[in-house]
């Protein structure tokens, strides 16, 4: 095994690789012909299949692979082919995703996990960690570690821990839940995912039993065997090369055991070869199928969001993953149908490209430790020299950094005293003991106490104890050497120590923000709540890692350069908001800029095409709510005609006995009657088949939609955070005088994504205005209805306003929610109209708060509240009599004064200690209060 990493590479198209595993069966169709050298297999179909008619007239379907397993191929053999090359890249650092899909039974567990009864069916998993811990050990020169996670995936958007030991695990509900969290950058999290370091070949075995021990135990009906369940298996590896410990290549390998890919709702063969009635059982793999679609017809939006599944999956579809697909087929012929459905869903996949590339990174924790490090030899130099190196110079003041700003105090001395003697023993002794390659010895700065420590350390190295005594005074060596070239130096070490020290700080910054993923990491790099999670403290470097190199090297302005990169979001973040642009009207107006923002939001098209989906589902169901009902009539109908028709013969029985005849019909009567109860009995039970199939249908979509309103649900929720963040950085534009002015300009784009992260672009809140925002946060919508009023210009300019705006948290920042958005009832301040307050008029007179449709005068700036439509009775109902508004003739200095005590509490955060501008928003506050009280009334 060659012993060093294959080197870094700019991206490169792959196309995703596509096999063909037919299971052994007892009878294969003789309508499947296979051939494995060339890679092919062909279905011959009759025409009319649908009601079982053979004839001569057959329809042909061939499907070409990248590489066909016939029935009798050996798990060893599959491994080698398909991923084995996968795994090696892994190692390189490439990501990497096997996948299985086909119905359930065509031997998709087989495949990626094995079978259990003979040690030669070892599926790919087994296979794959015994490879990498052999192979790891052969790379020389290199050390490698692996973590384990195990996500199953229970229906649409249910994720469990699979790993979770020590943990009794009775039931599905006894794992820990995962879920999936974007963060700003678009990068997915797996929140609650574990993921543990396994040293050894037998850890990963152990961990891979346990999960799937877990998955056999916390089987419900829900998730009946692994038929309803996907499962993704992934290798996390990092893989560092000795003497480069701060460039570290992380890739993760995957391998996904997809749920049973049959369909529902089939009408027939020829129906179900242009896919257009059949549903997947399984809603996730209806948007698999969405995204490869997609992918495939090049589209501009891949709808990954969909689901949890092709969320996990976004990288290995269409992203930087040698993705490679086993299509499973069981080659019997009542499964014809299923296997060539799965072939045609393999052909979309293999047109798929993704785009892979090495995944080098910087460690940023290895970046700090070794600047930090870097730091403290600098200031114990800088101390040194500006000590000038005095011979025998001791400062009894302690830290080195104090003498790096500038300390003095030396006093002229020929030896230590016995309690600097007994630090230094100390401080030796710790130093040694340590057995971080970064630990450092500490010693004040002066050749005294140097000379002193390694006369110590000599003594140790010659088997002295620490504890001995520090040989006699060292004589001074080092002769004052303070002149003009020890203060440049002594600068210029000041200005490095700085810079690093900046480098540091932002480097911290970088990883608390990617502290995210403390929570949960990368939707490929699940994180582990015990341990490290492996992304959390990386930034990518550029591509190939030519920048992580000479990170240390580079000049101050290069230096600052590589902080942006760092500090910006990658690039390849997939769908970001839309860029941000500057413009009054649309500040003014949130909702007008909520319709500007969907009208260029990716998020938005996801919603729309969820809607969409959900939309048609309810045509579904409703459809077959009809055939469900109207089977049930037929039903009801069929048994009372039965009924009625066996009355009538037991009156004709009965009448014949009374006439004196016998009781009995004739034999061809009763041939008749039997023959035609039996239709009759026929037909029932047709329409309960009917219904039966009508029902299962009804329920499988009613779950379908149950899921994609969730998803729905989720979609909504994004983008009205993407709105929110995309809003506050906006104002902050305005705050900043117009930062973002260039409309649609990338300046703005930069923008959005640093203000909704609460960066530098807000305006600096004092300690008091953030105390003050605190209560008005837990009063939720009450402050978003509060920060969109329009002020007068003499209180608070719209550049104060924005800036409040964007130092508020998103939610605060006066924004329709997507429900009210939908629902909002129309209202207008305008301060002009107003009539004065007074004691005696309703709290809507006296705020000009009233209902739409009068459109206010140009040069009242008309604003509207995301309330719900109330009536204009309901304003200001008799029962709910509103607080009183200030009285314009009693107003006092203090605006504050008489306020009710909840008015004031809402208002107080925003007072601006202008009397005037104070005084209308406690009115406005008042008239606020007295609206939201009808309201609840
Ligand atoms: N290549 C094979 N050689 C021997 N037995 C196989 C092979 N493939 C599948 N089987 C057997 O066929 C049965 C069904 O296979 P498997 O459980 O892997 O199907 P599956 O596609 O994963 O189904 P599900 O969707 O329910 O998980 C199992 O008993 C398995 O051991």
């Amino acid at each position: 095994m060659e012993g060093a990493l294959e080197p870094a590479q700019g991206p490169q198209a792959q196309r995703i690789g596509v096999f063909l595993r037919l299971r052994p069966v007892a009878r294969p169709s003789g309508r499947i012909l296979a051939s494995p050298q060339d890679g092919w297999v062909q279905f011959d179909v009759p025409k009319d299949a649908v009601q079982g008619l053979i004839n001569n007239s057959r329809e042909s379907y061939r499907f070409p692979f990248d590489g066909l397993l016939p029935p009798d191929a050996g798990q060893g053999e599959v491994f080698d082919r398909v991923a084995l090359p996968v795994l090696r890249a892994a190692l390189d650092g490439y990501n990497g995703t096997v996948f299985a899909f086909g119905q359930t039974g065509s031997g998709k567990t087989f495949t990626i996990t094995g079978g259990t009864e003979r040690y030669a069916d070892r599926g790919l998993i087994p296979r794959a960690i015994s490879a990498l811990f052999a192979e790891a050990a052969a790379r020389s020169g290199h050390t490698y570690a692996v973590h384990i996670s195990y996500l199953e995936q229970i229906y649409n958007e249910s994720g469990f821990d699979l790993l979770e030991p020590g943990r009794e695990v009775r039931a599905l509900e006894d794992l820990p839940r995962v879920h999936i969290q974007e963060d700003d950058s678009g990068a997915m999290h797996m929140r609650n995912l574990s993921m543990h370091r396994c040293d050894t070949e037998e850890q990963a075995l152990n961990m891979l039993f346990l999960g799937d021990t877990n998955r056999v135990v916390a089987e419900t009906p829900l998730n009946q065997a692994s038929s309803r369940s996907h499962c993704v298996f992934t290798l996390h590896i990092e893989a560092r090369r000795a003497g480069a410990d701060a460039l570290v290549r992380r890739s993760k390998l995957h391998f996904v055991d997809l749920a049973g890919s049959e369909r529902v709702g089939k009408s027939g063969l020829a129906a179900h070869m242009q896919l257009k009635e059949a549903k997947y059982i399984n809603l996730s793999l209806h948007f698999l199928e969405q995204v490869i679609i997609s992918l495939q017809e090049g589209r501009p939006h891949v709808p990954y969001r969909n689901s949890l599944l092709t969320m996990v999956l976004r990288d290995s579809l269409g992203g930087n993953t040698r993705t490679v697909m086993v299509a499973a087929v069981a080659p019997e012929a009542q499964h014809i149908e299923e296997s060539i459905s799965t072939c045609r869903f393999a052909q979309r996949v293999a047109m798929i490209s993704n785009k892979v590339e090495v995944n080098e990174e910087l460690d940023l924790e290895v970046v700090i430790r070794q600047l930090k490090r870097e730091n403290a030899l600098l200031r114990q130099e800088l101390a040194l020299l500006r000590s000038g190196g005095a011979d025998g110079g001791s400062r009894g003041d302690g830290a080195a950094a104090d003498a790096a700003q500038g300390g003095s105090g030396l006093e002229q001395r020929t030896e230590l005293t016995e309690a600097e003697q007994h630090v230094l023993r100390r401080q030796v002794q710790a130093f040694v003991e340590d057995p971080s390659p970064d630990a450092l010895l500490g010693v004040e700065p002066s050749m005294l106490f140097i000379q002193a420590a390694f006369d110590l350390l000599k003594g140790m190295a010659r088997g002295a104890a620490p504890g001995g005594p520090v040989d006699g005074p060292a004589p001074a060596r080092v002769a004052a050497a303070a002149g003009a070239a020890a203060e440049v130096e002594l600068h210029s070490l000041r200005q490095v120590v700085q810079r690093q020290e900046q480098q540091i700080k932002v480097l911290s910054g970088v990883l608390r923000k990617q502290g995210v993923g403390s929570m949960g990491t990368d939707a490929n790099t699940p994180s582990d709540p015990t341990s490290r999670p492996m992304s959390s403290s990386s930034t990518r470097s550029s591509g190939s890692g030519s920048a992580a190199a000479g990170w240390q090297g580079l000049s101050p302005q290069q230096q600052a350069q590589q902080q942006q990169q760092v500090q910006r979001p990658s690039s390849s973040v997939a769908a970001p908001p839309p860029a941000v642009p500057y413009s009054d009207a649309l500040l003014a107006d949130q909702h007008k800029a909520f319709e500007y923002f969907c009208a260029t939001s990716p998020a938005h098209d996801a919603v729309a095409e969820h809607k969409a989906v959900l939309r048609a589902r309810y045509e579904e169901a409703r459809a077959l709510g009809s055939q469900v009902s109207a089977a049930k009539q037929r039903i009801s109908d069929l048994k009372a005609a039965m009924e009625r028709r066996r009355l009538g013969r037991s009156m004709a029985a009965l009448l014949r006995q009374q006439q004196g005849g016998g009781g009995v019909e004739d034999e061809a009567e009763q041939q008749r009657e039997a023959a035609e109860e039996e239709r009759a009995k026929a037909q029932v039970e047709q329409e309960k088949a009917a219904y039966r199939t009508s029902y299962e249908q009804l329920k499988a979509v009613k779950a379908d939609i149950d899921g994609l309103q969730a998803a729905l649900e989720r979609n909504r929720a994004r983008l009205q955070a993407d709105f929110q963040a995309w809003f506050a950085a906006m104002a902050a534009g305005a705050a900043g005088g117009g930062v973002a002015a260039a409309s649609g300009s990338s300046a703005g784009a930069a923008t959005a994504p640093a203000a909704a992260a609460g960066q530098s672009q807000s305006p600096p809140q004092t300690a008091q205005q953030q105390q003050q925002q605190q209560p008005s946060q837990a009063a939720g919508h009450e402050w978003a209805i509060a920060a969109a009023r329009p002020r007068s210009g003499r209180s608070m300019g719209r550049t104060q306003q924005s800036a409040r705006a964007a130092a508020s948290p998103p939610e605060a920042a006066g924004l329709p929610s997507f429900a009210s958005w939908k629902t909002a009832g129309s209202f207008h301040f305008d301060q002009q109209q107003a009539a004065p307050p007074s004691s005696g008029g309703s709290p809507a007179d006296a705020s000009g708060l009233r209902a739409a449709p009068a459109a206010p005068a140009a040069a009242v700036r008309p604003l509207k509240l995301a309330l719900p439509a109330v009536p204009p009775s309901a304003v200001s109902p008799p029962s709910a009599p509103a607080p009183a508004a200030p009285p314009p003739a009693a107003e006092s200095s203090d605006p504050t004064a008489g306020a009710d005590p909840e008015v004031l509490a809402a208002a107080k955060p925003l007072l601006t200690g202008n009397a005037a501008a104070d005084r209308d928003i406690i009115r406005f506050y008042t008239a606020r209060a007295a609206l939201l009280k009808g309201m609840r009334a």
